[in-house]
């Protein structure tokens, strides 16, 4: 195997999302999750994308474990490795985007390295450095409220500075919009004056074309999927790879009963929540018990054995951002977080045993705890549920055959939780 792009995420709904985003632009795809071990029998693929839980762990791992994972795409031929982030950026002053980027800057020998969160498909555009979530700045959207990395300032280049040991600069729409040549004319000239990472400006996937095309001449980009998208048009336009229709062999049903996890506090998670309650059983866990201890989830899982003969189910930590603030006030922040990942993890694991093999998590860390524990090594991209979620077949699971959606926090319809059922049959 050959990889003619290769992929670090930081985690895993991300990574699914790129995987998708590769997959629709026509590269064969698969999604690992961790560095995949020799065992694991991978199909023949252009781009492997690498999954890890690293966006909100300490940054000494975070930085280990990318590298550990940029190795192994390098071994197979990868040239190029983009580093997928949040399109909302979400990180902390301390890391975890900064960091890392530095320290695969450091191996690829690259001087300058080009970084943009923008998905125009899912509303993420930047202007003047400044990264904006639909009409709003990022400041000023949902995400100030994140139960783990609240974004207070929508500059991604005073963001990335705080965090970077290199000196950040911007290459602005004018100069995005006058093509390749002029993007690198200055990265040139960012990188006489000393700057290590310029964050690129792009409102439209036109813009994201240019910026991938001249990627393509660094080693390694750090983005969310719209840079995928730019990579993967300039590898197909510059003929290094073919264009392929998606893997039909996704498309075969798996049955038996299905169920949804949501650990997503995001607005758009809630509103789908309460608009699943017309169409399943939905049942909310009392945060303070699961901190408490592994009752909840085990009431949690008695409640949906005696459901899951009749139709789906859904089980929701998510509550609104008042609530989560006095939870994590009683508790503290990452033990909350950490407690509720695991309940979701221990529900996941009894409703697979259950017979349980179509499942919807909500939530990236969520998706990080559930996944893990369920073992399974890596996924196929399937159909396209909503813009950067696709139906996901497991591959090498111990379970057996198993179709799972693993949905960002932010993304998917009002119904996505039906929308997703209905394309995992
Ligand atoms: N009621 C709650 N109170 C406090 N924290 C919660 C609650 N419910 C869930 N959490 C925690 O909030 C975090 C949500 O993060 P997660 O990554 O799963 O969702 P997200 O950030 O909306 O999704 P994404 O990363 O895909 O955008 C998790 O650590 C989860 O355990
Ligand atoms: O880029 C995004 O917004 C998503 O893929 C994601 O990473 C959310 O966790």
């Amino acid at each position: 195997m050959t990889l003619v792009l290769g992929c670090i995420a930081d985690d895993y709904t991300g990574a699914s999302d790129l995987a998708n985003t590769l997959t629709r632009c026509g590269l064969r795809t698969v999604q690992t999750i961790g560095v995949p071990s020799d065992d694991l029998r991978l199909p023949e693929v252009d781009a492997v994308v690498v999954s890890l839980k690293s966006r909100s762990i300490e940054v000494g791992l975070a930085v280990s474990r990318s590298r550990a994972a940029e190795q192994w795409l390098r071994g197979r031929g990868a040239d190029h490795v983009l580093f997928k982030i949040c399109s909302t950026f979400d990180s902390t002053d301390a890391g975890n985007i900064g960091p890392v980027m530095d320290a695969l800057r450091a191996d690829s020998g690259d001087t300058i390295v080009l970084v943009t969160p923008a998905f125009p498909e899912t509303g993420r555009t930047v202007y003047m450095g400044n990264l904006f979530v639909g009409v709003v700045p990022l400041n000023e959207s949902p995400l100030k409220d994140h139960p783990l990395n609240p974004m207070h300032d929508s500059s991604l280049v005073r963001v990335l500075a705080r965090q970077s040991r290199a000196k950040v600069g911007l290459v602005d729409l004018a100069v995005i919009a006058r093509g390749p040549e002029a993007v690198r004319a200055r990265l040139a000239d960012l990188a006489k004056n000393g700057i290590g990472a310029a964050i690129a400006d792009a409102v439209f996937e036109r813009d994201l074309e240019t910026i991938g095309t001249v990627a393509l001449d660094h080693r390694v980009s750090v983005g969310a999927s719209g840079l995928g998208l730019g990579l993967a048009r300039a590898l197909v336009a510059s003929g290094k790879v073919k264009p392929n229709a998606p893997n039909a062999a996704t498309d075969a049903a798996v049955g038996g009963p299905a169920a949804c996890l949501a650990g997503s506090c995001s607005q758009a998670t809630l509103q789908q929540i309460a608009n699943a309650e017309k169409a399943m059983p939905v049942l909310y866990l009392d945060p303070d018990r699961v901190v408490a201890g592994r009752e909840e989830a085990r009431r949690a899982l008695s409640w949906a054995r005696e459901r899951l003969g009749e139709g789906p189910i859904l089980i929701a930590s998510s509550s609104t951002p008042d609530k989560v603030a006095a939870l994590q006030a009683r508790h503290g922040r990452d033990a909350a977080g950490q407690a509720i990942e695991q309940a979701m993890a221990d529900i996941a694991e009894g409703l697979v045993q259950s017979g349980v093999r179509r499942l919807v998590v909500a939530g990236g860390e969520t998706s990080g705890a559930v996944v893990d524990r369920l073992g399974i090594p890596g996924f196929l991209v399937g159909a396209e549920i909503a813009a950067g979620v696709p139906v996901l077949r497991a591959v090498g699971a111990r379970d057996g055959d198993m179709l799972l959606a693993l949905k960002s926090g932010n993304f998917g319809g009002p119904e996505f939780f039906s929308d997703a059922l209905k394309l995992m049959r």
